[in-house]
């Protein structure tokens, strides 16, 4: 039922995409805008891929009841995947499949949208939706701002060239510096098309036609992308490009109190994570306890065997193995389920982060101040690394290329985490990132800012 008080309110359905790693920020954001008197219906396409994503929604909706909750019922697909190509990929492209149930669907929220926010990767479909209904429509990026200038600069760069790749060795995007062909993710280097390659050159080309682009970043740690994308110096005729974070993590997010880091010392700890979909190889994974035993320091370490969580189902001793786990045992914690990263991050006895830098790690370790060793597998995950190296959070080890490119051996692997938890210039710019990140989102900071008059434009 609806009061006569809701038709003052601006009234914005938010669509998120698929994998923690896009629905977290959408939480986040949809939380935030709930915050600030805004109407919020969340649309969830359903099923999910992972067991994490499920268990998170319920547990949203339960602590805002003042949310309500669309669920958008995904058709069966009509495409086949190589065993390749990444679950989560290949269910974007099962929402992008049913896309034209969206229209009914949004049509018949009430009060009437202000506007849909989507995830980049829904960008494209979304936005000939809106544009038939005359409604604004925001694009939520979920990585940083520089990634999304490769991200809509792609079609008209290498994206254009279907078969000369191999001749690339660095893409120029206007007003930006080069970036290697190396940081490119491989699949779009490749000249067949694939899941990742479309969805971008897809969605990437439609954004300019929002009505806004959100990004979780803040002015501090991206400044100079912003200002270019917002300049007209990346693309001519961009929507405003708005930096809203780094967005706080919400109070359900929190799962339970890790006991066994209240017994180590402040700043002793490495926390080791890839993410929420990442899996490394099982050798790689050895090498990697290898390295964290080697390097001497308290390692708090979460292990990651298959991409989608509902497949992990092997044993610690059976993937790292028996000998290596109880060597482990002396100075860390390995573990294989979900804990709430934001729990670990925040704790004081962390000292450092060994990370893929997937955007939502890299902000959240800058929320807490915790310095970074980059360690990029697929993805935007490079791109993100270059800003970490850049503003002095992290350090990242270039020779060590992609996941499954090769594997990294213990040694090395202990001789960075060595480097990185010894450097103490970046330790302190973390603790000073940190206070940048919290002036950006407090009163009168500039992503704080952003968002309300954003809120304003709805509202009129
Ligand atoms: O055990 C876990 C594992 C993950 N997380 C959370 O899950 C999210 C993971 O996001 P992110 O760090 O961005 O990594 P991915 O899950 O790999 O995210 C995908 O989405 C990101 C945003 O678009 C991209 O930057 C990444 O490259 C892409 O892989 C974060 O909020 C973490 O705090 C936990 O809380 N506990």
């Amino acid at each position: 039922m609806s009061s006569s008080s809701d038709h003052k309110l601006a009234h914005i359905a938010l669509l998120p995409s698929a994998g923690m790693g896009h629905l977290t920020p959408f939480f986040r954001l949809a939380a935030l805008l709930a915050d600030n008197n805004v109407k919020i219906t969340f649309i969830t396409p359903s099923p999910t891929v992972s067991l994490a994503e499920s268990q998170t929604l319920s547990r949203f909706f339960d602590s805002f009841p003042e949310i309500s909750r669309k669920q958008f019922h995904l058709l069966p697909i009509d495409y086949h995947p190589s065993n390749s190509e990444d679950p989560f990929y290949y269910h974007m492209e099962r929402i992008c499949q049913s896309s034209h149930l969206l229209s009914p669907l949004i049509s018949s929220l009430y009060p009437p949208l202000s506007a849909l926010i989507t995830d980049m990767s829904l960008a494209s479909p979304a936005i000939s939706i809106t544009q038939a209904l005359n409604l604004p429509n925001y694009v939520f990026f979920t990585s940083s701002a520089k990634m999304s200038t490769l991200f809509m600069s792609f079609h008209a760069t290498i994206g254009s060239k279907a078969t000369e790749t191999d001749e690339i060795e660095a893409i120029k995007i206007p007003g930006l510096e080069a970036i290697p062909r190396s940081w490119i993710p491989p699949p779009l280097l490749q000249d067949a098309k694939n899941l990742l390659k479309t969805y971008i050159l897809e969605n990437g080309k439609k954004m300019a036609e929002s009505s806004g682009i959100l990004v979780n970043t803040f002015e501090g740690i991206e400044r100079e992308s912003l200002r270019k994308l917002n300049d007209g110096e990346v693309i001519k005729g961009l929507p405003p490009v708005i930096a809203i974070g780094p967005l706080a993590p919400c109070e359900f997010e929190k799962i339970q109190p890790l006991a066994w880091l209240d017994e180590q010392p402040n700043g002793s700890v490495v926390y080791v994570s890839f993410g929420s979909r990442t899996a490394m190889s099982r050798e790689q994974l050895r090498e990697l306890g290898e390295g964290l035993a080697r390097s001497g320091h308290r390692f708090l370490w979460l292990v990651k065997n298959k991409k989608v969580d509902r497949e992990d189902e092997e044993e610690l001793d059976q993937i790292i193995g028996s000998g290596l786990i109880e060597r482990l045992k002396e100075k860390g914690l390995v573990v294989k389920y979900w804990l709430n990263q934001e729990d670990i991050l925040s704790h004081p006895a962390v000292g450092g982060f060994l990370s893929h830098c997937g955007w939502n790690s890299v902000t959240e370790a800058i929320r807490n101040g915790v310095r970074i060793l980059a360690w990029p597998q697929h993805g935007d995950q490079k791109i993100n690394a270059d800003i970490v190296e850049k503003i002095g959070l992290g350090t990242w080890e270039k020779s060590w290329g992609w996941g499954e490119e090769m594997v990294v051996n213990g040694t090395d692997i202990a001789e960075n985490i060595k480097k990185m938890m010894g450097n103490e210039s970046l330790r302190l710019q973390a603790k000073q990132i940190r206070e940048q990140a919290r002036t950006a989102v407090g009163i009168d900071g500039s992503s704080r800012k952003a968002l309300l008059e954003l809120i304003e434009i709805w509202q009129n």
